[in-house]
């Protein structure tokens, strides 16, 4: 059973009073729900609207079971405390979290819910994994319901720096409500190793002092009889079904159709995410801007095709970012676009599933420039969708997916000259220096898809549950 704060479905109310589902945004339901389809299981969630009082429901063969969340505690425990506390002090404080004792009450009676939702859903012993920063004091209010239970916990965003989550006024409270898993899983060695630390130094408990590895040397924190395991997981994608999709010939006529209709540029560069300001959409654009200035870009033959889905709407944070974006936009278009031929093309909407692998498939440049991204699955999914070695990948070192796709145009999004550098460098690789880079990466992620990140976390939660639990070692006694 998975456990996170949106369904992989939302509910949309349309104007003639009827409803229907539609599939919800972000990374996480990517990765998770062709595994739980496959494996039959159930996810409990929210549907994304305000007071829907919903029934559990099948749908396509997945049980649903909503959680309900006020207006208000849409304002207070996700739009507030989730996203404008969690989020921005997870994500190195690229904006200032705001820290409001009220949208800390309503994410505890929310956390609490989901957990008294779980516990009355899942069956006597069965594996519970709960997903992300929405849901952190979830593993041990469900515990202190249900000690029957396994007990998973997956973070999709990084674990922080110890002296940035020691802001938080209830640091204690969320190092807790995680040590109630049996597993916690990060990304990356990084966030297991501050999350060990946090737990000798805020929690009091003892832990491992060895390095943690990728999918291995896990991490143990003793609490009381119970031993807590703490390990990275890089999650991915099904890149199995994606390069399969993008060989289909219905894909690569449109991908061809896309470049006619953006007048056969020479090059073509993508940019694909929700329209958050951890995924460094500004800099690209800056990067570009610059470029043309100093034409080392030639805006008769280069466009920008930037994809952004709408995101966090009413969050302050996103709404200036979205003014100063659009602004950006307007200013390259003013300078150097023609009539009919913009040099940034933007949408903010959602496209369609083949509509976007087919972009993937045209674009001879994919632009993925985060400031700080737990994975970022969009960089797996342009690799996936290249088994014509085609294309580059410009790629930020501040994601989750750099420590596995080593050959890609690595930059440094905080540093501007070198996001162009890098910028110009993939635009002008070489064809054969482009298959060699792209043979590589394709190797990585088809090799390690998201069945082998979902296998590996779920064999060792399986190891750690209540029948895996062992007393550390005396060595690592702390
Ligand atoms: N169908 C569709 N999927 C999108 C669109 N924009 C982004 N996505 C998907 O949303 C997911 C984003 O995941 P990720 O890069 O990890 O970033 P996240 O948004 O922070 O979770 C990827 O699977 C994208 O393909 C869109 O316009 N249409
Ligand atoms: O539910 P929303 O508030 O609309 O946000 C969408 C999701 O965004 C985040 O995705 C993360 O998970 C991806 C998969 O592990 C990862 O690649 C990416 O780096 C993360 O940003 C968020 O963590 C999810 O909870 C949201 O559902």
């Amino acid at each position: 059973m998975v456990v996170a704060n949106r369904l992989p479905v939302d509910l949309e109310r349309l104007p003639d009073g009827t409803t229907r589902w539609k599939r919800s945004p972000g990374g996480l339901v990517t990765a998770l729900e062709p595994i739980l389809r496959s494996n039959k299981g159930a996810w409990v969630g929210w549907a994304g609207v305000a007071d829907a009082e919903l029934d559990p429901v099948v749908e396509d063969g997945l049980e649903l079971y909503p959680v309900p969340l006020s207006a208000g505690e849409i304002a207070e425990y996700y739009e507030g405390f989730s996203n404008a506390t969690l989020w921005p002090l997870y994500h190195d404080v690229i904006v200032k979290p705001e820290y409001d004792r009220q949208w800390w009450n309503s994410y505890v009676q929310v956390n609490r819910r989901f957990a008294e939702a779980t516990s009355n859903a899942a069956a006597e012993g069965a594996t519970v994994w709960i997903q992300d920063y929405q849901l952190q004091l979830v593993p041990k209010m469900l515990r202190m319901l249900r000690p029957d239970l396994t007990i998973g916990f997956f973070l999709h965003i990084p674990f922080p720096p110890v002296e940035l989550f020691m802001q938080l006024p209830w640091r204690t409270e969320i190092v807790e409500g995680l040590l109630g898993a049996d597993l916690i899983g990060f990304h990356l060695p990084g966030g297991a190793q501050n999350f060990l630390y946090l737990a000798r130094r805020l929690a009091g408990q003892q832990t491992s002092r060895g390095t943690v590895g990728v999918r291995s040397k896990l991490g143990v924190v003793q609490v009381g009889f119970r031993t807590v395991r703490v390990g990275a997981f890089p999650i991915s994608i099904a890149s199995g079904v994606l390069d399969e999709q993008s060989r289909r010939k219905a894909i690569r006529d449109r991908a061809k159709q896309i470049r006619k209709e953006l007048g056969n540029p020479k090059h073509i560069m993508l940019g694909v995410d929700r329209l958050d300001y951890t995924k460094g959409i500004d800099i690209r654009l800056d990067a570009l801007y610059e470029l043309l200035q100093e034409k080392r870009i030639d805006p008769e033959d280069t466009v920008m095709v930037q994809l952004a889905t709408p995101s966090r709407e009413r969050v302050e944070s996103y709404v200036q970012m979205r003014g100063s974006i659009e602004q950006t936009v307007s200013r390259i278009n003013g300078e150097y676009a023609q009539v009919g031929r913009p040099v940034v093309h933007y949408i903010h909407r959602p496209i369609p599933r083949d509509e976007l692998i087919a972009f993937f498939v045209a674009a001879d440049v994919m632009l993925v420039t985060p400031l700080r991204d737990g994975m970022n699955l969009v960089a797996k999914e342009y690799v996936a969708c290249r088994s014509d070695l085609g294309g580059a990948l410009l790629l930020s070192e501040f994601t989750g997916a750099a420590a596995e796709l080593r050959q890609a145009y690595l930059c440094n999004p905080h540093d501007l000259d070198n996001t162009k550098d890098a910028m110009e460098q993939a635009l002008n690789q070489t064809r054969e220096e482009g298959r060699r880079r792209m043979r590589a990466l394709r190797r990585q992620v088809l090799a390690h898809d998201v069945d082998r990140w979902a296998k590996s976390f779920l064999e060792a939660l399986g190891r750690s549950g209540v029948a895996g639990s062992a007393l550390l070692p005396p060595t690592d006694r702390g």
